[in-house]
């Protein structure tokens, strides 16, 4: 969160920011329940094809899912800056590892199932 240039305060509230996130996948076509401290909000996307989402505190980007080797590979662009976030979803045993590169520093976020 530092590297994307988050706040130390928003990254405090980041870090305890209770999301639960549902997936629902019908054929290429997924749609995302995303509920936290901050926002529920419902995403839909199709895979390889650009849609708009912008992080809780704001940062808008432009991108698309791929699904590759079982894994969701995201592919975003800030619209601030121009910079790429790459986002991975992979289930891992009974968890959802989420991963997130951006300006070569990772993150993994660890769901479990509910
Ligand atoms: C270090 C904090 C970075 C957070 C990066 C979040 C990346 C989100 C990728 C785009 C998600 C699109 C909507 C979705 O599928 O849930």
């Amino acid at each position: 969160m530092q590297t994307m240039g988050i706040n130390l305060i928003k990254r405090k509230l980041g870090a305890n920011d209770n999301l639960k996130i549902t997936i629902l996948q019908e054929g290429n076509k997924f749609t995302i329940t995303e509920s936290s401290n901050f926002r529920n909000i419902e995403i839909s996307f199709t895979l390889g094809v650009n849609f708009d989402y912008s992080l809780a505190d704001g940062t808008e980007l432009h991108g698309n899912w791929e699904l590759k080797d079982n894994k969701l590979v995201g592919t975003f662009t800030r619209k601030d800056n121009g910079k790429e976030l790459v986002a991975l979803r992979e289930i891992v045993g009974d968890e959802l590892v989420q991963t997130y590169t951006y300006e070569g520093v990772s993150a993994k976020r660890i769901f479990k199932k509910a």
